[in-house]
């Protein structure tokens, strides 16, 4: 894995800016992710993001449960037990392949979005279960959304595309936003391929900020070696892992390509030993287009050598197209 770019160049000079946000590109188009330092969330923040995270995760089953995710939702709101959603349903969606076949994923996760959300509601364990939780992670919300703004501006820059088109169709903060524990497991529970900490999938919207402990196993497809898919070690974990998916695939029309990801063992651990894969975490922030928003390509992208490969579609109406397959 390359260095991660220092995001504090994007306001330096205009040659820093311009060498930044082309290195993003760069490696996004060629890697399928960019880690980034510098970002602006100060590191006791994302310390304390996963501290706090872990505290919610220790709390009893049915203190999470109080929060629990609806069986079916659009979108993605609550506490997900072991077992409750597998993505291997989706995998390949974006490369047309049909439904893999079902792969049980081992994590737990909460789902949360904008504190400001007209449309839902997020769904909070009680105050006085984990106090400070529901205000430390709607600020961290807010902070998320200005660095995705950042990056989206640096990503127009370097694609030619104009920056307030871009971030006009993201002014909304409708995102979404999921911590995640990957339970201790025996290494053999995976071993037959019938289950995996979360399988091989794209992310729907636009960009993905990930933050990860240092456990290890997640891995990225390499962009220009479909199919072979590369570790991508945590070296600090207030660093962010930047990924692409499937929005913005649609909205350049191919010049971007979502980056297929999985996390699966450690490195530390061997495939189908008797050890115990420790339990890891991670945070990940999706951000996405306003749900009114259309996903019809740029017009820079549609040329007579690249014609429009998508239909119009609004992401609210992709994103449900998403789920469903997610949940059936
Ligand atoms: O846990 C991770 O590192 C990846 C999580 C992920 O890919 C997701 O929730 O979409
Ligand atoms: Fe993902």
């Amino acid at each position: 894995m390359t260095e991660a770019i220092d995001l504090a160049l994007l306001k330096g000079t205009p040659a820093e800016r311009e060498t930044t946000s082309a290195a993003l590109l760069k490696t996004l188009k060629t890697r399928g992710v960019a880690k980034l330092k510098n970002h602006g969330l100060p590191d006791e923040l994302v310390e304390e993001m996963f501290e706090y995270t872990r505290k919610f995760f220790n709390l009893p089953l049915e203190d999470k449960m109080i929060a629990k995710h609806p069986p079916e939702s659009t979108p993605n709101r609550g506490y997900s037990y072991v077992g409750q959603e597998s993505v291997s349903s989706i995998s390949g969606y974006e490369k047309g392949l049909p439904r893999g076949k079902a792969i049980r994923d081992i994590k737990e996760s909460l789902d949360m979005g904008s504190a400001h959300d007209s449309l839902v509601d997020n769904i909070w364990v009680p105050e006085n279960k984990l106090p400070g939780f529901r205000r430390f992670m709607e600020d961290f919300y807010n902070s998320c959304f200005q660095v995705e703004l950042q990056i989206l501006v640096a990503l127009a820059k370097a694609l030619g595309i104009s920056e307030t088109d871009m971030t006009t169709l993201h002014n909304k903060a409708e995102n979404e936003f999921r911590l995640l524990r990957y339970p201790a497991i025996p290494a053999a529970e995976l071993a037959d391929g019938t289950a995996t900490r979360i399988a091989e999938h794209t992310d729907f919207g636009t960009i993905t900020m990930l933050f990860q402990d240092s456990v290890g196993g997640l891995q990225v497809e390499d962009q220009q070696k479909l199919g072979t898919f590369h570790g991508v070690e945590c070296t600090d974990k207030t660093e962010i892992i930047l990924n692409i998916g499937d929005s913005l695939q649609r909205l350049t029309n191919d010049t971007f390509r979502a980056a297929c990801h999985r996390v699966t063992y450690p490195p530390t651990v061997k495939v189908g030993s008797d050890e115990i894969i420790p339990e890891r975490y991670s945070i990940a922030y999706f951000g996405k287009p306003n749900r009114t928003a259309s996903l019809f390509p740029f017009r820079e992208f549609i040329t007579p050598a690249t014609p429009c490969r998508y239909d119009d579609i609004t992401a609210w109406d992709y994103n449900n197209l998403r789920i469903a397959r997610l949940f059936s």
